[in-house]
């Protein structure tokens, strides 16, 4: 693992700083498109669906935070319905804090994508069956999240433990409750079977034990000179992929 690079948290902030300040000028609306299409295509990548089979599972339960990793996973939810899955939200704090989520709910519903919101707390397990259930987005928490887990999320999390050798986690950026530095220091987090870093994977990605997690990197939205500013060299993607395994 040692030979990816990362770059520390400081430095990815600063990463964001720069794409979404006045030179470059990215929206985080145009960051977060790019960012849930990058976790939608590893999907495609990890559980491709087999046509041959009509009975295969696709249903695709999405845990969607109250920040921009919840946001990603919205993205993520409309594209792997245009992909041919079933994908089903759960969203149980909603935030006003960006006009634009309200578009992205909008969008989700105008797909016909069911979201599970707050009143759902008590029969959300009721539509994570795995035996109807191919696998599990953890969007709760990216690099924002500082320990000790409030709730609901700490509920939320115990029951993704519980069921973590039952259907595969597929983490956005940061597995949730995992220092985004320092990795799974705190008492809840989850151990993911595929993480897709963003940008450029943030020194918790080191943690990861390759036997048990895949580890892609998406959100292709840097030039060499960009990234060669912050001191590593862009991933080398393939032709128009918008993720790579690492
Ligand atoms: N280039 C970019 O920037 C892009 C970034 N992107 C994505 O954004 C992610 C970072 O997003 P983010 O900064 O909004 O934070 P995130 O990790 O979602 O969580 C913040 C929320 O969690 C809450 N919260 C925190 N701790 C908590 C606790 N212990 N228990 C309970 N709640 C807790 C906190 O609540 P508050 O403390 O504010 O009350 C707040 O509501 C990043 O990882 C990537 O996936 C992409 O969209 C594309 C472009
Ligand atoms: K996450």
């Amino acid at each position: 693992m040692s030979s990816i690079k990362v770059v520390s948290s400081k430095l990815a902030a600063e990463i964001d700083q720069e794409l979404m300040g006045p030179q470059i000028g990215f929206t985080l609306q145009q960051l977060m498109e790019l960012a849930g299409f990058s976790v939608a295509q590893t999907i495609t990548h990890e559980f491709p669906i087999n046509k041959a089979n009509p009975n295969m599972k696709k249903n695709v339960f999405i845990i969607a935070g109250p920040g921009n990793n919840g946001g990603d996973g919205l993205v993520c939810a409309r594209h792997l319905k245009l992909f041919g899955y079933n994908p089903i939200v759960y969203y149980p704090r909603r935030t006003e804090k960006q006009p634009f989520y309200k578009q992205l709910i909008s969008q989700l519903d105008f797909f016909k994508v069911p979201i599970l919101s707050q009143d759902d707390s008590d029969n959300w397990l009721d539509y994570l069956k795995p035996e109807n259930t191919l696998c599990i987005v953890d969007a709760i928490f990216g690099f924002s999240f500082k320990p000790p887990m409030r709730e609901p999320f700490k509920s939320i999390v115990d029951h993704l433990i519980a069921l973590e050798d039952k259907v595969p986690i597929v983490a956005v950026d940061i597995p949730t409750g995992w220092d985004v530095d320092q990795g799974p220091i705190s008492e809840t987090f989850i151990t993911p079977k595929v993480l897709v870093s963003l940008t450029v994977p943030k020194p918790c990605s080191a943690f990861i034990n390759p036997k048990l997690t895949s580890h892609y990197v998406g959100g292709r939205f840097i030039s060499r000179e960009f990234a060669n500013k912050f001191g590593f060299e862009p991933f080398d993607y393939e032709g128009t992929d918008q993720v790579l395994k690492l």
